[in-house]
Order: C-alpha cells, then structure tokens, then sequence
C-alpha cells in the first residue's frame, strides 16, 4: 500500500463578527497568530495561520468580520480583506455560532456562495450548548440546501471537536507539497504581532466605542541580548479620546501598557520593554493615507 499523500491547501475562514474565527484559527496552528477580544470586529487584517501535520498541511486565512458596509474606510478595508482571502483559496469554511443563524450569517454564506468554491460549515462554541441533543436539529436546519461538504461542531475555547475538522479539512484539499516551511505559524512578522497584542488590550480595556477609534504603530523594535526593546504610538481621533486612553494621572495607559508588555513576553519567551505614547491623527479611521501609513494596505 502506498502512504496516503501529503495534502495542502488554503482555507479561507470567514464569518460575521465574533463567532470566534480568530479564537478558532490560534488553536489550529497553536499560536495566537490573531488577536481575541469580546468585542466584534476584533480582527482588521487578512492573517494566515499554518497548521503542519504529518498528514498535510492546511493554511489557514483568518479574516476581519464580515459586517454591514459601514461608512469609514476602515470598514471598506476591512470587507475588502475579508472577501479578497476568498480569492487563491481551496477551500471557504464559513464560521457560525451554535444556535444561532443571524441574518449576518445569512450574508456572510451569500459572500462566500458567490465565490463558487468548495465549502463547509464550522459550527463554533457548541460549548454553549447545555442540552447536545438540540445539536442535531440545528445542524440539520442549518445545512439544509446549502451545499456545505461538510459540517464541523467544535469548541474553539475548549478545543472540542478539532481533530476532526483538521481530518475533515485535510479530506477536502488536494494532494500537494507543503505550501509553507514546517516551522512556519504565520506570513506576519513581529512587529506585526507586537503591534496587535497592544491593540488586544486596548479592545479589552477600552469602552465600548474607542477602540474602533484606535490604531497602533510600532516605532522601534530592537533586540538587546535577552531582552525585546519596543516603541510604539496609539493612535486616537481626537484629543478627549487621548484623555481618556491615558486615564487619571497615567493609570489607563500604565495599565495597558503592563498587559501588552507581559503578553508580549509571554509570547515571545523574552523579557519586554515597552514604552507607549498616545498621539491624535484625526479621524484617522476614515482618512485613505493615514490607513496606509497604519499598515492597513
Ligand atoms: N464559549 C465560547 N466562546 C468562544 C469560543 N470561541 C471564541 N469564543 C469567544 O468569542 C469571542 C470572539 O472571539 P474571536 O475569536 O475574537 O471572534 P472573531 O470571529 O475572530 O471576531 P472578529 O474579530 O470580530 O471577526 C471571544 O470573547 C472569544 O473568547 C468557544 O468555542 N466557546
């Protein structure tokens, strides 16, 4: 008998915001290559994470959320990274949260049915879901006429489910020579990955609407010997959001400062220091230049 052969393939995994695609992708490759948050539209960038088994190797391509056109450009490039990862991919798994089908998962199927590729449907957080015999009912419903190839319940959180859908996934791609070097997570560098760990904490400890209104740009990053030296700038729209970014006598600003930096040397398995500066760019967010010179290209 042969070996069964090597399979490889890009999956594009997209999904309205906050279904856990990003959650999902990290615990794939077994990295956080895509930063997490409780807030929706967490994720702005098109991101690959690889997951290399001796089976094949699936990339995988974590995209921002899929939401109703908003009016700013941020939200323009953030659709646009979104259904551009379904360009050049084997496969499209559209992420949904068990129990629910919201007209936003309706639209995301109808971006992703479109595009004619093979597709399957990954049902998330079945976790959530005290009583499983409601499971079968739901995924019966919700596959029904839509052509999924297959169909994956998994908890991303709790890692339920995952092994299966790598096999699944791994069945769907073709025969192929790796894609990537085995020991390749992610096509971001480090700088990168700094910059969005800061951006992490500013979602988490941000309110409810500043965070959209921030952007991170990292100045200086050097290796001293041990340790990981790090400049960066916060960027905010206006000078009442810089205030409350930096809080009473500098708390807001120390506080997410210690979080990035210790989620950056968690990370990186190195000792951080990590200076922060909080500067205005006015509406930043809906200014086509500013965006690009924020590494939104
Ligand atoms: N209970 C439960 N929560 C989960 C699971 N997966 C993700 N979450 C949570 O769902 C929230 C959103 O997760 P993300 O991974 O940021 O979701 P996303 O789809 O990438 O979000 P966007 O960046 O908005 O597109 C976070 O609070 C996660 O901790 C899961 O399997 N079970």
């Amino acid at each position: 008998m042969n070996e069964p052969a090597f399979r490889a393939g890009l999956v594009a995994v997209i999904g309205r915001p906050n279904v856990g695609k990003s959650t999902l992708v990290n615990r794939m490759v077994g990295y956080k290559v895509s930063i997490v948050s409780p807030k929706a539209q967490t994720t702005r960038h098109r991101i690959l994470g690889i997951d290399t088994g001796e089976a094949g190797q699936i990339v995988f391509v974590d995209t921002p959320g899929l939401h109703a056109e908003g009016k700013r450009a941020i939200n323009r490039y953030m659709n646009r990274a979104a259904r551009g990862a379904l360009a050049d991919v084997e496969l499209g798994a559209l992420v949904i949260e068990a129990g629910q089908w919201r007209e936003a998962d309706e639209a995301a199927f109808a971006t992703l049915e479109k595009t004619g590729l093979p597709r399957v449907l990954i049902i998330n957080k079945v976790d959530r879901i005290r009583d499983k015999t409601e499971l079968l009912p739901f995924i019966a419903k919700v596959s029904e006429g839509r052509g999924f190839a297959a169909v994956f319940p998994v908890s991303a959180e709790k890692g339920a489910g995952l092994d299966d859908l790598r096999r699944g996934l791994l069945d769907l791609l073709p025969a192929s020579e790796p894609l990537f070097g085995e020991d390749e997570i992610t096509d971001r560098s480090e700088r990168f990955l700094v910059a969005e760990l800061i951006r992490e904490q500013l979602m988490r400890q941000l309110g409810a609407e500043l965070p959209y209104a921030t952007a991170v740009v990292i100045d200086s990053f050097k290796t001293e010997g041990k340790l990981l030296r790090i400049a960066a700038t916060i960027y905010v729209e206006r000078s009442g959001q810089k205030a409350i970014v930096i809080g009473a006598g500098g708390t807001r600003m120390r506080a997410i400062g210690q979080a990035a930096r210790i989620a950056i040397e968690r990370q990186f398995e190195r000792k951080v220091f990590l200076e922060l500066w909080c500067k205005v760019r006015e509406s930043w967010s809906d200014d086509e230049a500013a965006l690009r010179g924020f590494g939104y290209e």
